[in-house]
């Protein structure tokens, strides 16, 4: 049974990863424009041609689907605990009547190494830290170049976005499984979010369809492409070039009978650092139109609760 067939498909933005470094001059900038056109409408897109095969994927959600399949006592051996926000772990749902077990998660940081917190990955099965390990890498490469490449859709030196970071990537991997559930619109609703990144990679179910973004007021669907991997921007990098590129507003939707299982790969700056509009974007036309910002996550899970879209709290209002 479908549950949203009432929606039309985004349009899909098909990025290819190996054209953006082509040889030739003319294709990769043609490759450029096709990125600049879906980061400044919708803020996400379809990476495809990443490096990585269809088998190579499957095998990564399949250590997250053999995770999840564990017993629960299996499971919450790497439980999250008061001093350890890491690990496994289920998350409740504002909405009243949605089933408080309808998500868990299990949530390592995988980028920088030093920031690991080994005890709460995996041993069962017993490939999982190696499977996590090679394909956090594997993000962070594509990570390392899009950045580039965005700031080269701006005019901007390649090392723009990386700059602001402070030089450090941090990568928070989330592994989530959504079991069947009838409260469609009630988690529609109480889901509506933009990530609170710069950038994620989200691994869909291929099975299972249930990611839904907002474009102009209205919902669509997004397409499952078993081969590729859906890139949406967050907040922090719509506040760091200065609104040209859009933080994608996106929700989940729940299936009757059927679970479901995703894997975003949240990338940004550290916590703590301070980021904003890149200053190379700001003119006398063009003034900043968010305030500079620090602890971004913190702003990010205080209004989120309360109804309001987080970037909202540091936009400057002309
Ligand atoms: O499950 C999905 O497809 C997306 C999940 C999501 O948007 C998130 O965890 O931020
Ligand atoms: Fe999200």
């Amino acid at each position: 049974m479908g549950v949203n067939n009432d929606l039309l498909y985004m349009e899909t933005h098909l990025i290819d990863f190996s054209l953006l470094s082509s040889p030739s001059l003319g294709v990769a900038s043609d490759e450029l424009k096709k990125l600049d056109a879906a980061l400044t409408s919708w803020g996400c897109f379809q990476l495809v041609n990443h490096g990585m095969s269809e088998e190579y994927l499957e095998k990564v959600r399949n250590v997250g689907k053999e995770f999840f399949g564990l017993s629960e006592e299996e499971r919450e051996k790497y439980s999250r605990t008061a001093t350890n926000v890491e690990g496994y772990g289920i998350d409740s749902i504002t909405s009243t009547n949605v089933p408080l077990k309808w998500q868990s998660r299990l949530k390592l940081t995988t980028y920088p190494l030093e920031e690991r917190k080994l005890d709460r990955w995996p041993q069962t099965p017993h490939s999982f830290r190696e499977v996590l390990h090679e394909y956090s890498m594997n993000v962070k490469t594509l990570h390392d170049r899009l950045i580039e490449d965005m700031a080269r859709c701006l005019n901007l030196k390649e090392n723009s976005f990386v700059e602001e970071y402070g030089g450090t990537l941090h990568m928070l991997s989330r592994f989530q499984s959504y079991i069947p559930c009838s409260y469609i619109d009630e988690i529609r609703t109480s889901s509506i979010h933009a990530d609170s990144c710069a950038m994620t990679f989200l691994l869909q179910d291929v099975q299972i369809e249930g990611l839904e973004v907002e474009k102009d007021d209205k919902w669509f669907k997004t397409p499952v492409l078993p081969h590729a991997i859906f890139v949406n921007l967050g907040d922090q990098m719509e506040i760091m070039s200065n609104g040209i590129f859009k933080s994608a507003i996106h929700r989940v939707v729940p299936h009757p009978e059927k679970g479901r299982m995703s894997l975003p790969f949240f990338c940004g700056p550290a916590q703590h650092k301070e980021i904003g509009p890149l200053k190379a974007l700001i003119t006398e036309d063009e003034p900043a139109r968010y305030k500079r910002v620090k602890n971004y996550v913190d702003i990010f899970f205080y209004y989120h609760p309360l109804g309001i879209r987080p970037i909202t709290a540091v936009k400057i209002h002309a």
